[in-house]
Protein backbone atom coordinates (compact mmCIF):
# COMPACT_ATOMS: atom_id res chain seq x y z
CA UNK A 1 0.00 0.00 0.00
CA UNK A 2 1.46 3.67 -0.73
CA UNK A 3 1.06 5.97 1.90
CA UNK A 4 4.11 8.48 1.41
CA UNK A 5 4.82 9.71 -1.88
CA UNK A 6 7.80 11.68 -2.83
CA UNK A 7 7.30 14.80 -5.92
CA UNK A 8 9.88 15.62 -7.31
CA UNK A 9 9.67 19.02 -8.69
CA UNK A 10 6.84 21.75 -7.56
CA UNK A 11 6.22 23.32 -10.77
CA UNK A 12 2.68 22.88 -12.66
CA UNK A 13 2.32 19.58 -12.32
CA UNK A 14 4.65 18.42 -9.30
CA UNK A 15 2.08 20.87 -7.51
CA UNK A 16 -1.18 19.29 -8.68
CA UNK A 17 0.41 15.92 -7.63
CA UNK A 18 1.17 16.79 -4.00
CA UNK A 19 -2.46 18.39 -4.32
CA UNK A 20 -4.56 15.34 -5.32
CA UNK A 21 -1.89 12.68 -3.04
CA UNK A 22 -2.46 15.09 0.18
CA UNK A 23 -6.25 15.24 -0.62
CA UNK A 24 -6.42 11.46 -1.01
CA UNK A 25 -4.84 10.91 2.52
CA UNK A 26 -1.25 10.26 1.40
CA UNK A 27 1.79 11.81 2.92
CA UNK A 28 3.66 13.90 0.48
CA UNK A 29 7.20 14.91 0.62
CA UNK A 30 7.30 18.03 -2.39
CA UNK A 31 10.81 18.47 -3.96
CA UNK A 32 12.20 21.16 -5.99
CA UNK A 33 15.83 23.12 -6.56
CA UNK A 34 15.12 26.39 -4.61
CA UNK A 35 13.09 27.00 -1.41
CA UNK A 36 11.56 30.54 -3.67
CA UNK A 37 9.89 27.09 -6.60
CA UNK A 38 8.52 25.32 -3.33
CA UNK A 39 7.13 28.70 -1.85
CA UNK A 40 5.26 29.40 -5.30
CA UNK A 41 4.13 25.57 -5.78
CA UNK A 42 2.20 25.64 -2.16
CA UNK A 43 0.74 28.87 -3.21
CA UNK A 44 -1.32 27.49 -5.66
CA UNK A 45 -1.84 24.86 -3.71
CA UNK A 46 -3.57 26.48 -1.36
CA UNK A 47 -5.09 28.41 -4.20
CA UNK A 48 -6.14 25.49 -5.45
CA UNK A 49 -7.82 23.59 -2.33
CA UNK A 50 -9.64 27.12 -1.72
CA UNK A 51 -11.25 27.29 -4.98
CA UNK A 52 -12.48 23.52 -4.30
CA UNK A 53 -13.61 24.58 -0.87
CA UNK A 54 -15.60 27.82 -2.26
CA UNK A 55 -17.11 24.95 -4.71
CA UNK A 56 -18.00 22.73 -1.72
CA UNK A 57 -16.00 19.95 -3.43
CA UNK A 58 -13.66 20.31 0.30
CA UNK A 59 -14.36 21.23 3.77
CA UNK A 60 -12.03 23.68 5.56
CA UNK A 61 -11.09 20.79 8.17
CA UNK A 62 -10.05 18.33 4.86
CA UNK A 63 -7.99 21.48 3.15
CA UNK A 64 -6.29 21.99 6.65
CA UNK A 65 -5.62 18.35 6.94
CA UNK A 66 -4.05 18.02 3.34
CA UNK A 67 -1.76 21.15 3.99
CA UNK A 68 -0.43 19.58 6.75
CA UNK A 69 0.66 16.12 4.98
CA UNK A 70 2.47 18.06 2.21
CA UNK A 71 6.35 18.64 3.36
CA UNK A 72 8.27 20.98 1.10
CA UNK A 73 12.00 20.47 1.13
CA UNK A 74 15.22 21.30 -1.10
CA UNK A 75 17.37 18.27 0.02
CA UNK A 76 16.42 14.00 -0.64
CA UNK A 77 16.73 13.55 3.30
CA UNK A 78 12.94 12.95 3.54
CA UNK A 79 12.58 10.63 0.84
CA UNK A 80 14.12 7.20 2.49
CA UNK A 81 11.05 6.33 3.39
CA UNK A 82 8.37 7.23 0.92
CA UNK A 83 6.69 4.24 -0.76
CA UNK A 84 6.97 5.51 -4.45
CA UNK A 85 8.30 8.96 -6.10
CA UNK A 86 6.72 10.82 -8.95
CA UNK A 87 9.40 12.95 -10.69
CA UNK A 88 7.79 15.97 -12.50
CA UNK A 89 10.83 18.32 -13.29
CA UNK A 90 11.18 20.39 -16.38
CA UNK A 91 11.06 18.04 -19.55
CA UNK A 92 14.43 17.22 -20.45
CA UNK A 93 15.95 14.01 -20.51
CA UNK A 94 19.57 14.89 -19.41
CA UNK A 95 17.83 17.20 -16.14
CA UNK A 96 15.38 14.01 -15.47
CA UNK A 97 18.59 11.30 -16.43
CA UNK A 98 20.30 12.85 -13.20
CA UNK A 99 17.27 13.41 -10.95
CA UNK A 100 16.40 10.05 -10.72
CA UNK A 101 20.17 8.62 -11.37
CA UNK A 102 20.62 10.44 -7.89
CA UNK A 103 17.03 9.66 -6.05
CA UNK A 104 17.68 6.10 -6.77
CA UNK A 105 20.25 5.65 -4.29
CA UNK A 106 18.65 7.83 -1.26
CA UNK A 107 15.39 5.32 -1.75
CA UNK A 108 14.29 2.06 -0.10
CA UNK A 109 14.82 -1.35 -2.36
CA UNK A 110 10.93 -1.43 -2.49
CA UNK A 111 10.18 2.39 -3.43
CA UNK A 112 8.88 2.55 -6.65
CA UNK A 113 9.62 5.08 -9.13
CA UNK A 114 7.31 6.71 -11.51
CA UNK A 115 7.69 9.67 -14.01
CA UNK A 116 5.17 11.88 -15.31
CA UNK A 117 6.96 12.90 -18.62
CA UNK A 118 4.87 14.04 -20.97
CA UNK A 119 7.37 12.19 -24.20
CA UNK A 120 10.67 11.18 -23.34
CA UNK A 121 10.83 7.04 -23.23
CA UNK A 122 10.32 5.34 -20.11
CA UNK A 123 12.59 2.59 -21.03
CA UNK A 124 15.49 5.16 -21.64
CA UNK A 125 14.74 6.83 -18.17
CA UNK A 126 14.72 3.63 -16.00
CA UNK A 127 17.82 2.77 -17.48
CA UNK A 128 19.28 5.05 -15.43
CA UNK A 129 17.60 3.94 -12.03
CA UNK A 130 19.04 0.84 -9.92
CA UNK A 131 15.16 -0.68 -10.19
CA UNK A 132 14.15 -0.45 -13.86
CA UNK A 133 11.42 -3.64 -12.72
CA UNK A 134 9.95 -0.71 -10.54
CA UNK A 135 9.48 2.19 -12.42
CA UNK A 136 7.26 3.45 -15.09
CA UNK A 137 5.30 6.36 -16.41
CA UNK A 138 2.48 7.95 -14.60
CA UNK A 139 1.40 10.72 -17.12
CA UNK A 140 -0.99 13.06 -15.39
CA UNK A 141 -3.10 15.63 -17.39
CA UNK A 142 -3.27 19.60 -16.68
CA UNK A 143 -4.65 20.78 -14.52
CA UNK A 144 -4.00 18.04 -11.90
CA UNK A 145 -7.02 18.59 -9.58
CA UNK A 146 -9.57 18.78 -12.29
CA UNK A 147 -8.65 16.13 -15.24
CA UNK A 148 -9.89 12.76 -14.30
CA UNK A 149 -6.93 10.44 -17.22
CA UNK A 150 -3.47 9.58 -15.65
CA UNK A 151 -1.68 7.21 -18.55
CA UNK A 152 0.36 4.76 -17.63
CA UNK A 153 2.95 3.38 -19.29
CA UNK A 154 5.26 0.55 -18.89
CA UNK A 155 9.38 0.19 -19.76
CA UNK A 156 10.09 -2.67 -21.04
CA UNK A 157 11.34 -4.00 -17.59
CA UNK A 158 8.22 -3.10 -15.96
CA UNK A 159 7.28 -5.33 -13.49
CA UNK A 160 3.39 -6.54 -13.12
CA UNK A 161 3.21 -5.64 -9.41
CA UNK A 162 4.71 -2.34 -9.91
CA UNK A 163 1.89 -1.32 -12.45
CA UNK A 164 -0.62 -2.76 -10.36
CA UNK A 165 0.07 -0.98 -7.42
CA UNK A 166 0.44 2.27 -9.61
CA UNK A 167 -3.15 1.31 -10.76
CA UNK A 168 -4.94 1.08 -7.37
CA UNK A 169 -3.26 4.27 -6.30
CA UNK A 170 -4.31 6.28 -9.43
CA UNK A 171 -7.80 4.56 -8.60
CA UNK A 172 -7.52 5.78 -4.93
CA UNK A 173 -6.93 9.09 -6.38
CA UNK A 174 -10.29 8.73 -8.23
CA UNK A 175 -8.52 9.25 -11.32
CA UNK A 176 -9.17 6.83 -14.45
CA UNK A 177 -5.76 4.76 -14.98
CA UNK A 178 -5.14 4.33 -19.44
CA UNK A 179 -2.48 2.11 -20.52
CA UNK A 180 -0.27 3.46 -23.21
CA UNK A 181 2.90 1.57 -24.95
CA UNK A 182 6.11 3.15 -24.59
CA UNK A 183 6.52 4.95 -27.86
CA UNK A 184 7.15 8.90 -28.17
CA UNK A 185 4.55 10.99 -26.20
CA UNK A 186 2.54 7.78 -25.18
CA UNK A 187 -1.07 8.57 -26.83
CA UNK A 188 -2.78 12.04 -25.77
CA UNK A 189 0.67 13.98 -26.58
CA UNK A 190 0.63 11.68 -29.37
CA UNK A 191 -2.51 13.18 -31.19
CA UNK A 192 -2.81 16.35 -29.02
CA UNK A 193 0.67 18.02 -29.88
CA UNK A 194 0.80 17.51 -33.58
CA UNK A 195 -2.97 19.55 -32.95
CA UNK A 196 -1.40 22.01 -30.99
CA UNK A 197 1.69 22.76 -33.42
CA UNK A 198 -0.75 22.58 -36.78
CA UNK A 199 -2.33 25.75 -34.82
CA UNK A 200 0.90 27.28 -34.73
CA UNK A 201 1.48 26.96 -38.45
CA UNK A 202 -1.92 28.01 -39.17
CA UNK A 203 -0.70 31.41 -37.22
CA UNK A 204 2.09 31.19 -38.82
CA UNK A 205 0.58 31.28 -42.31
CA UNK A 206 -1.53 33.75 -42.04
CA UNK A 207 -4.50 31.61 -41.80
CA UNK A 208 -6.27 33.31 -39.25
CA UNK A 209 -5.21 35.23 -35.99
CA UNK A 210 -4.60 33.89 -32.36
CA UNK A 211 -8.11 34.78 -31.78
CA UNK A 212 -9.57 33.54 -34.82
CA UNK A 213 -8.19 29.96 -34.47
CA UNK A 214 -9.02 29.46 -30.92
CA UNK A 215 -12.52 30.57 -31.62
CA UNK A 216 -12.69 28.41 -34.45
CA UNK A 217 -11.90 25.27 -32.40
CA UNK A 218 -13.72 26.43 -28.90
CA UNK A 219 -16.86 26.73 -31.03
CA UNK A 220 -16.38 24.84 -34.25
CA UNK A 221 -14.57 21.36 -32.80
CA UNK A 222 -16.12 22.29 -29.52
CA UNK A 223 -12.55 22.16 -27.39
CA UNK A 224 -12.99 23.70 -24.00
CA UNK A 225 -9.78 25.65 -24.75
CA UNK A 226 -8.79 26.91 -28.34
CA UNK A 227 -5.16 24.95 -29.15
CA UNK A 228 -3.36 28.47 -28.76
CA UNK A 229 -4.38 29.11 -25.50
CA UNK A 230 -4.24 25.38 -24.32
CA UNK A 231 -0.58 26.03 -25.23
CA UNK A 232 -0.07 28.76 -23.53
CA UNK A 233 -1.76 26.83 -20.59
CA UNK A 234 0.72 23.93 -21.07
CA UNK A 235 3.82 26.01 -21.76
CA UNK A 236 5.50 26.48 -24.48
CA UNK A 237 8.70 24.99 -23.56
CA UNK A 238 6.81 21.67 -22.84
CA UNK A 239 4.85 22.38 -26.27
CA UNK A 240 8.30 22.34 -27.82
CA UNK A 241 9.94 19.70 -26.16
CA UNK A 242 7.24 17.23 -26.80
CA UNK A 243 7.11 18.07 -30.38
CA UNK A 244 11.15 16.93 -30.65
CA UNK A 245 10.64 14.05 -29.20
CA UNK A 246 7.89 13.09 -31.49
CA UNK A 247 10.07 14.24 -34.64
CA UNK A 248 13.07 12.92 -33.31
CA UNK A 249 11.97 9.86 -32.32
CA UNK A 250 9.27 8.69 -35.03
CA UNK A 251 11.66 10.53 -37.45
CA UNK A 252 9.09 11.94 -39.72
CA UNK A 253 8.90 15.28 -41.11
CA UNK A 254 5.02 15.76 -39.88
CA UNK A 255 5.82 16.22 -36.24
CA UNK A 256 8.71 18.96 -37.21
CA UNK A 257 7.63 21.63 -34.53
CA UNK A 258 6.58 25.19 -36.24
CA UNK A 259 9.62 27.68 -36.37
CA UNK A 260 6.91 30.30 -34.90
CA UNK A 261 7.19 27.95 -31.49
CA UNK A 262 10.90 27.62 -31.37
CA UNK A 263 10.89 31.25 -31.57
CA UNK A 264 8.27 31.80 -28.84
CA UNK A 265 10.35 29.47 -26.72
CA UNK A 266 13.83 31.06 -27.72
CA UNK A 267 12.67 34.19 -26.90
CA UNK A 268 11.65 33.80 -23.32
CA UNK A 269 7.72 33.66 -24.20
CA UNK A 270 6.49 30.17 -22.85
CA UNK A 271 2.89 31.24 -22.02
CA UNK A 272 1.22 31.61 -18.87
CA UNK A 273 3.74 30.81 -16.35
CA UNK A 274 5.65 33.67 -18.34
CA UNK A 275 3.12 35.99 -18.62
CA UNK A 276 3.20 35.90 -22.35
CA UNK A 277 3.13 33.58 -24.41
CA UNK A 278 -0.21 33.67 -27.70
CA UNK A 279 -1.85 36.09 -25.20
CA UNK A 280 -0.79 38.67 -23.04
CA UNK A 281 -1.17 37.90 -19.88
CA UNK A 282 -0.22 40.80 -17.73
CA UNK A 283 -3.47 42.63 -17.64
CA UNK A 284 -6.65 41.70 -15.90
CA UNK A 285 -7.72 39.95 -19.47
CA UNK A 286 -5.36 37.94 -21.68
CA UNK A 287 -4.89 39.67 -24.60
CA UNK A 288 -4.15 37.84 -28.11
CA UNK A 289 -0.93 38.90 -29.39
CA UNK A 290 -0.81 38.63 -33.07
C1 LIG B 1 1.02 18.30 -21.96
C2 LIG B 1 0.70 17.01 -21.36
O1 LIG B 1 1.64 16.22 -21.11
C3 LIG B 1 -0.65 16.47 -21.13
C4 LIG B 1 -1.71 17.48 -20.82
O2 LIG B 1 -1.97 17.77 -19.68
S1 LIG B 1 -2.46 18.17 -22.12
C5 LIG B 1 -3.62 19.29 -21.42
C6 LIG B 1 -4.86 18.58 -20.99
N1 LIG B 1 -5.77 19.56 -20.46
C7 LIG B 1 -6.71 20.14 -21.20
O3 LIG B 1 -6.87 19.84 -22.37
C8 LIG B 1 -7.50 21.19 -20.48
C9 LIG B 1 -8.53 21.83 -21.40
N2 LIG B 1 -9.30 22.81 -20.63
C10 LIG B 1 -10.32 22.46 -19.82
O4 LIG B 1 -10.66 21.29 -19.68
C11 LIG B 1 -11.02 23.57 -19.09
O5 LIG B 1 -10.81 24.77 -19.78
C12 LIG B 1 -10.56 23.74 -17.60
C13 LIG B 1 -10.95 22.51 -16.82
C14 LIG B 1 -9.06 23.98 -17.46
C15 LIG B 1 -11.25 24.96 -17.00
O6 LIG B 1 -12.62 24.79 -17.19
P1 LIG B 1 -13.63 26.03 -17.33
O7 LIG B 1 -14.98 25.44 -17.46
O8 LIG B 1 -13.13 26.97 -18.34
O9 LIG B 1 -13.45 26.83 -16.02
P2 LIG B 1 -14.16 26.69 -14.64
O10 LIG B 1 -15.64 26.50 -14.72
O11 LIG B 1 -13.65 27.89 -13.90
O12 LIG B 1 -13.48 25.38 -14.04
C16 LIG B 1 -13.98 24.07 -14.17
C17 LIG B 1 -13.44 23.28 -12.99
O13 LIG B 1 -12.02 23.27 -13.03
C18 LIG B 1 -11.45 23.84 -11.85
N3 LIG B 1 -10.22 24.51 -12.29
C19 LIG B 1 -10.10 25.36 -13.33
N4 LIG B 1 -8.82 25.70 -13.52
C20 LIG B 1 -8.11 25.05 -12.58
C21 LIG B 1 -6.73 24.98 -12.25
N5 LIG B 1 -5.79 25.63 -12.95
N6 LIG B 1 -6.34 24.21 -11.22
C22 LIG B 1 -7.25 23.54 -10.49
N7 LIG B 1 -8.58 23.54 -10.76
C23 LIG B 1 -9.00 24.29 -11.79
C24 LIG B 1 -12.53 24.72 -11.31
O14 LIG B 1 -12.43 24.91 -9.92
C25 LIG B 1 -13.78 23.92 -11.67
O15 LIG B 1 -13.94 22.86 -10.74
P3 LIG B 1 -15.38 22.16 -10.44
O16 LIG B 1 -15.90 21.63 -11.74
O17 LIG B 1 -15.00 21.10 -9.47
O18 LIG B 1 -16.25 23.21 -9.87
N1 LIG C 1 2.62 21.41 -18.46
C1 LIG C 1 1.78 20.42 -18.70
O1 LIG C 1 0.64 20.66 -19.14
C2 LIG C 1 2.18 19.01 -18.46
C3 LIG C 1 3.50 18.68 -18.18
N2 LIG C 1 3.83 17.37 -17.93
C4 LIG C 1 5.19 17.00 -17.61
O2 LIG C 1 5.42 17.26 -16.23
C5 LIG C 1 6.80 17.62 -16.03
C6 LIG C 1 6.85 18.98 -15.37
O3 LIG C 1 6.21 19.93 -16.23
P1 LIG C 1 5.65 21.32 -15.68
O4 LIG C 1 5.18 21.13 -14.29
O5 LIG C 1 4.76 21.85 -16.72
O6 LIG C 1 7.00 22.17 -15.70
P2 LIG C 1 7.38 23.41 -14.78
O7 LIG C 1 8.46 24.12 -15.52
O8 LIG C 1 6.16 24.14 -14.36
O9 LIG C 1 7.98 22.70 -13.48
C7 LIG C 1 9.17 21.97 -13.46
C8 LIG C 1 9.74 22.12 -12.08
O10 LIG C 1 10.85 21.25 -11.93
C9 LIG C 1 11.86 21.96 -11.25
N3 LIG C 1 13.16 21.35 -11.40
C10 LIG C 1 14.07 21.49 -12.40
N4 LIG C 1 15.18 20.77 -12.13
C11 LIG C 1 14.95 20.16 -10.93
C12 LIG C 1 15.72 19.29 -10.11
N5 LIG C 1 16.96 18.94 -10.46
N6 LIG C 1 15.19 18.85 -8.94
C13 LIG C 1 13.96 19.22 -8.57
N7 LIG C 1 13.19 20.05 -9.31
C14 LIG C 1 13.67 20.50 -10.47
C15 LIG C 1 11.76 23.35 -11.86
O11 LIG C 1 12.47 24.30 -11.08
P3 LIG C 1 13.10 25.60 -11.87
O12 LIG C 1 11.94 26.32 -12.47
O13 LIG C 1 13.79 26.35 -10.78
O14 LIG C 1 14.02 25.02 -12.91
C16 LIG C 1 10.26 23.55 -11.82
O15 LIG C 1 9.80 23.99 -10.56
C17 LIG C 1 7.46 17.57 -17.41
O16 LIG C 1 8.02 16.31 -17.60
C18 LIG C 1 6.27 17.79 -18.34
O17 LIG C 1 6.48 17.29 -19.63
C19 LIG C 1 2.89 16.36 -17.91
C20 LIG C 1 1.57 16.65 -18.15
C21 LIG C 1 1.13 18.00 -18.49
Amino acid sequence: MINKVGVIGAGQMGNGIAHVMAVAGIDVVLKDVSNEQLEKGLKVIETNLQRQVGRGKLTEEEMASALTRINPTITDDLMSDVDLVVEAATENEEIKKVILADICVKLKPETIIATNTSSISVTRLAAVTDRPDQFMGMHFMNPVPVMQLVELIRGIATNEETFEKVKQLTTRLNKTPTPAEDFPAFIVNRILLPMINEAVYTLYEGVGSVRAIDTAMRLGANHPMGPLQLADFIGLDVCLAIMQVLYEGLADTKYRPCPLLVKYVEAGWLGQKSGRGFYDYTGDEPVPTR
